[in-house]
């Protein structure tokens, strides 16, 4: 099968006029022409396939939204190939919004003034959309959405997630191929997020719509996503299936032994001390061969150990210990 989405050393690199301070500076800006180069995206190569759920993770500034820009098109690329359903997005910008839809988080595409509904039927006439697949799609989008009791109401008197809920129905209104999402849950409260997680994962199991989106809420990815990108200054650092990560780095378990009176600096052969509270010393099992009945036998009854906790990494402890190894790890592959 064609990949749904290719990208190939792509590169986006922003020019800024250099600011010098004062008014004198601000003046000699007006005439200098000395600018300063952000690289924000930087040799970016994947491939995506029809019907996939992808995280786009990486911290602030890592250049995710540049990415996303790019492949609906709103961004040209600086440098390499992008190819989105077979099209350069930039240059077929029409073409490509016909078969995508985007939701970013902190912009809205709903007109604030007016009822939800009456936004939906501008998407309507704006995407041609035919009657029948415009009433089917809006029923199984109300429905699955919740958006009954609020789709007759202003935009601007609804609640965030309300927002969100519509913004998502909003861009699925066409039956795109691809959706994009920036951050669609940011804000939102624990209940909000939950719904929003268990539709985008419904219409990529149920309607094969492809699934791009970036976030900061590693549950996001956890519960829509099994494969994730993970850039950092504008570099891929990651591109895999996240329990193949997970199984890489989740051998880092956290052991707390607490004993009845401080035994002084213990180190151990079979696990690392992390932290030497006195009494309480926490350790990683970095070793996943190694049990805690081994760690148990080498500390031996000569300390009075007290209690004992064992706690499997989560998904933030991962990508942590991902982000702090990435010299280490830098290019794995799927
Ligand atoms: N229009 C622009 N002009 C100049 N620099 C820009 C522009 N857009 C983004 N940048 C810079 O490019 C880099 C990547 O920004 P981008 O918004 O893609 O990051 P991000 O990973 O989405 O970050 P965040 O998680 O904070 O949203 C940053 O250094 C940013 O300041």
């Amino acid at each position: 099968m064609a990949p749904i989405i290719s990208a190939v050393g792509v590169g986006k690199t922003f020019r800024q006029l250099k600011r010098q301070a004062g008014f004198g500076g601000a003046l000699r800006g007006l005439v200098s022409r000395d600018y300063t180069e952000i690289r924000a995206v930087e040799g970016i190569a994947f491939s995506i396939e029809p019907g996939e759920a992808v995280g786009y993770l990486g911290p602030n500034g890592a250049g995710k939204s540049t990415m996303i820009k790019m492949m609906t098109g709103i961004l040209t690329p600086s440098a390499g190939t992008l190819s989105v359903l077979g099209r350069e997005p930039h240059s077929n910008r029409i073409l490509n919004a016909r078969d995508i839809g985007v939701v970013f988080g902190q912009r809205s595409q709903l007109w604030w003034d007016l009822p939800v509904r009456d936004s939906f039927e501008l998407n309507r006439h704006i995407y041609d959309i035919p009657d029948s697949r415009f009433a089917d799609n809006l029923a199984y989008l109300t429905q699955m959405l919740d958006m009954g009791s609020y789709i007759g109401r202003p935009v601007r008197q609804l609640s965030l997630g309300q927002r969100m809920r519509a913004e998502i129905a909003m861009a699925l209104l066409h039956d795109p191929k691809i959706l994009f999402l920036d951050e669609p849950t940011i804000g939102l409260d624990v209940v909000a997020k939950d719904a929003v997680r268990r539709f985008l994962a419904e219409i990529n199991r149920e309607r094969g719509t492809t699934i791009i989106l970036t976030t900061h809420d590693l549950v996001d990815i956890e519960q829509i996503c099994p494969r994730l990108i993970m850039v950092d200054d504008g570099k891929l650092l990651f591109d895999g299936e996240l329990r193949h990560l997970r199984a890489t780095l989740g051998s880092r378990r956290r052991l707390t032994l607490e004993f009845a009176t401080d035994p002084g600096p213990l180190t151990l052969k079979t696990a690392t001390l992390a932290a030497d509270e006195g009494a309480a010393k926490h350790y990683l099992l970095e070793n996943e061969a190694v049990s805690l009945i081994d760690v148990l036998n080498e500390v031996g009854p000569a300390h009075g150990l007290k209690d004992i906790k064992l706690e499997e990494p989560d998904i933030e402890e991962v990508i942590r210990t991902f982000y702090l190894n990435k010299p280490k790890l830098a290019g794995s592959a799927p």
